[in-house]
């Protein structure tokens, strides 16, 4: 994880405001306007006592009431209005950053989520996203208001005398700014640390779940149980460190508001008492200055909170900086498919070397099958050829071209691409389908099935192609499963076809109808098949052996 310093994550957070930089003045006016009101009350009242002593007012006793009831009534709308603001531009940015996150996954993914655990992601795109909502509409507009407050209330009090003007100010900027900071400084890293660990917590549960009949089988549910009770309970400590932190900054900044008022009013009766100020000035002074501290509570409040927002802050901007493995590209000519190949290819994950100085030809029309042990790196050489990752040494070739000089969208269109996994969501058997041709007709999506060995299946069921698959396709056989995915890929209709392991889960009867579809189809498009079965590497024109990474035999 990057770090980055408090103010960069601000500024950076604050740059997504732009978009609603209206609403946000909107939230300001409203809010400083507001506290104005809420202020003028008590100070008003002052006002009122002193018509009421014949000390020398501006305003009547009932002027003053007519004044306060109209600034109650505003206080109120005000606040509302603010409120309204606040939350419409946070909900509006916390879409807009989904979005990003999102946009960002697209260029990242596959390549991110084949190393990231999942759960972490989960819970940076949910619970993350979902705090920034604290910066956007509780940290912003009040740090302006309190600002704007605090300048207007320390010149009305400063009008009186300096030196009290002068007390006001130190009390706002030692409560607004000076203990949050303090209090951030002080909470140090317990605000990232809940967030990592919040993220551990999803990964755990979600690889929980996915395990469970795992755990189930070999008896290990109570030790995962009793791991996850650790996770949470070391969570808890974080979370009842940072609450704790919350009741002292609480206590600190009342203690501190207390004082500031008491030396006001030692302060300003002692300037009375010198003949320096008159007795409204004492009166106002001090009322002012005990009903000015709302703006900056606020924001005495937010230094324990802050911390965690920030961490995930700090996270989400991880996921929206990140570079991609692979850059895509765009706005090169269109490429139409003619073949593809592997030229003296050299690749690792990391440090771990997959494929070296790799060289194989995909000829149009023809079947061409990789066979070899598991971990020889079959699976990464269809996926150098989808371009989920650059190789680092070679080139890969697509119609001739530099695949990296190959738009990102002719490559979808010219690749259909079959894993050894395939994902159903929790939709209709037509909708998952559709998912490789949004346009598909009926008859298309019969036609793909047939061809895939799956139709006959699908009628049995009881609404046919409209049969909900459960979640992650678990009520679905693994060979049912890899058929569809078979389906799938027909249906996408690309000319070329990168199939990895696309019969292992099937009996001989299916195996043979889909190998036939391969076989009639031949002419229209080229075919790399990667599997482990005999019976169906008999189809391919010619048979790469992994191991023997540059070398090839045909059949
Ligand atoms: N995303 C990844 N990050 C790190 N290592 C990986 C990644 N994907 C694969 N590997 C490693 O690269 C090697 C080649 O993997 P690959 O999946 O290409 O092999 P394969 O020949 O298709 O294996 P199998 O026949 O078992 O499917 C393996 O050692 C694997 O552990």
């Amino acid at each position: 994880m990057k770090k980055r310093s408090n103010l960069k994550i601000m500024l950076k957070l604050s740059g997504l405001v732009r978009p609603l930089a209206g609403w946000m003045a909107c939230a300001v006016l409203m809010g400083v306007t507001g506290f104005l009101c809420s202020i003028m009350i008590p100070v008003l009242g002052g006002y009122g006592i002193l018509d009421a002593v014949n000390a020398g007012s501006p305003f009547t006793v009932k002027t003053v009431c007519i004044i306060v009831g109209t600034l109650a009534l505003l206080r109120g709308i005000l606040r509302y209005g603010e409120q309204a603001c606040n939350h419409y531009i946070a909900f509006r940015l916390l879409a807009l950053i989904r979005h990003k996150v999102f946009a960002a996954l697209r260029k990242l993914c596959p390549a991110k989520l084949e190393g990231k655990d999942r759960g972490n992601l989960i819970s940076v795109i949910t619970s993350d996203i979902e705090l920034l909502e604290v910066f956007y509409a509780h940290t912003i507009s009040p740090v302006v208001i309190a600002a704007v407050m605090s300048l207007a209330m320390t010149f009305l009090i400063g009008r009186y005398h300096w030196l009290a003007g002068l007390i006001a100010l130190c009390g706002y900027v030692t409560v607004g700014a000076a203990v949050p900071l303090m209090i951030s400084r002080r909470s140090g890293s317990v605000g990232m640390e809940f967030r990592k660990g919040s993220g551990e917590l999803s990964s755990f549960v979600l690889d929980s779940l996915r395990g469970l009949k795992e755990s189930q089988q070999y008896g290990t549910g109570e030790k995962r149980l009793s791991e996850l009770e650790n996770k949470t309970d070391r969570l808890s400590e974080k979370q009842e460190r940072m609450s704790s932190m919350t009741g002292r900054n609480m206590a600190l900044t009342n203690t501190l508001i207390l004082i500031v008022d008491f030396l006001q009013l030692g302060v300003c009766t002692w300037l009375y008492l010198d003949g320096q100020m008159g007795f409204d000035g004492l009166l106002i002074s001090v009322i002012a200055t005990m009903s000015s501290f709302g703006p900056v509570i606020a924001l005495a409040n937010l230094g324990s909170t802050l911390q965690n927002t920030f961490a995930a802050g700090n996270r989400v901007l991880d996921i929206l900086e990140e570079t991609p493995q692979v850059a895509g590209t765009a706005g090169k000519e269109k490429t139409v498919f003619s073949g593809a190949g592997l030229e003296k290819v050299t690749f690792g994950y990391g440090d771990e070397l997959v494929l070296q100085d790799l060289s194989l030809q995909v000829k149009p029309g023809k079947i061409t099958g990789i066979v070899g042990r598991s971990g020889s790196g079959k699976s990464t050489m269809l996926k150098l050829l989808m371009r989920f990752w650059d190789a680092q040494e070679g080139r890969v070739e697509i119609s001739g071209k530099d695949i990296r000089q190959v738009n990102a969208s002719d490559l979808r269109e010219m690749e259909g691409y079959m894993t050894q996994e395939t994902h159903l969501f929790h939709d209709s058997i037509a909708a998952n389908l559709r998912i490789a041709k949004l346009s598909a007709s009926r008859e298309e999506l019969e036609e793909a099935c047939r061809k895939a060995s799956i139709h006959d299946f699908i009628m049995t069921l009881p609404n046919g192609y409209d049969t909900e698959v459960g979640e992650l396709g678990e009520t679905l056989s693994g060979g049912e499963r890899q058929r569809l995915g078979l389906a799938r890929a027909f249906l996408h209709d690309a000319p070329l076809l990168l199939l990895d392991e696309p019969t292992s889960n099937l009996d001989s009867l299916n195996e043979a109808v889909i190998l036939k579809s391969l076989r009639d189809q031949q002419e229209e498009r080229s075919v790399v098949l990667v599997s482990h079965r005999a019976s169906t590497m008999n189809i391919a024109d010619q048979v790469y052996q992994a191991e023997e990474l540059s070398g090839k035999r045909s059949c």
